[in-house]
């Protein structure tokens, strides 16, 4: 089953001068192990999309189905379930200022039914050793490059081992090694854990990682123009 169909799916915007179209009629679906990267232009939707398939925006009823459910008639609880089933990745860390690099990893688990929280410990300081920043456990995230709180957030998505990972521009402020370093771990989630993703980004470094290219423009998805071929 895909972890994401998005069928028929229209959204606008309510604005001066009445209701501005930005998405007509997209179709999409995201199966596990899947990496799609949906490119375009800056204000072609981007973000708007993510957010009707991430469950902050609510999306037409029959739309947008999430696991099988319908996000545009789910109550509260079904909601809730889902949204311990997926996690984000923004252009910006979002971290928790009082917590430490650790505590903010850590702080992905504790709503996750599990039935020995020491393990949260280990879980958290594995996937931070993954991602490179093993000696930052104890660090706050003012006291870290705007690159290594990028990677702090990309572990608070990955440990909670998610089903889809929704991710918008990840690697626009990193340098190139850190941009592999995101990616790499990102695929290995899907490869290993068969985490479906919907990616948003411009940043050529990282097209390869796709398994799957959309071009969203005038509020249609279609192939991205020239070539491209799926890596092997
Ligand atoms: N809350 C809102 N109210 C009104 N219009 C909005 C709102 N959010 C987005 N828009 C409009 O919807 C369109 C799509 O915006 P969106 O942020 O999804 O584009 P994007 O492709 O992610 O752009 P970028 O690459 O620059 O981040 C834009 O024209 C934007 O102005």
């Amino acid at each position: 089953m895909n972890v994401l169909a998005i069928s028929g799916l229209s959204y606008g915007f309510r604005g001066p001068q009445g209701e501005v179209s930005v998405l007509h009629g997209l179709d999409l679906a995201v199966a596990p192990e899947e990496i799609v990267i949906v490119t375009g232009p800056s204000g072609s939707g981007k973000s708007t999309l993510l957010s009707l398939a991430g469950l902050l925006r609510r999306p037409p009823p029959g739309t947008v189905h999430l696991f099988g459910v319908d996000v545009g008639t789910a109550g509260e609880a079904a909601l809730g379930a889902l949204r311990g089933r997926m996690r984000f990745v923004f252009q910006k860390s979002y971290l928790v200022a009082g917590l430490t690099v650790l505590e903010n990893v850590i702080a992905s688990l504790v709503a996750l039914p599990e039935t020995n929280r020491r393990f949260d410990d280990i879980r958290a300081r594995r996937m931070l050793e993954n991602v490179g920043l093993a000696d930052k456990v104890g660090a706050y995230p003012h006291q870290l490059s705007g690159g290594q709180q990028q990677r702090v957030a990309v572990a608070r998505a990955l440990v909670a081992l998610p089903e889809l990972l929704i991710v918008d521009e990840p690697t626009a402020a990193l340098d190139r090694e850190a941009a592999r370093i995101v990616v790499d771990q990102i695929r290995l989630l899907t490869q290993t854990m068969g985490c479906g993703v919907l990616m948003t980004t411009h940043d050529d470094r990282i097209m390869d990682v796709a398994t799957r290219r959309l071009h969203l423009a005038d509020g249609r998805l279609s192939q991205p123009p020239g070539e491209w071929h799926a890596p092997c």
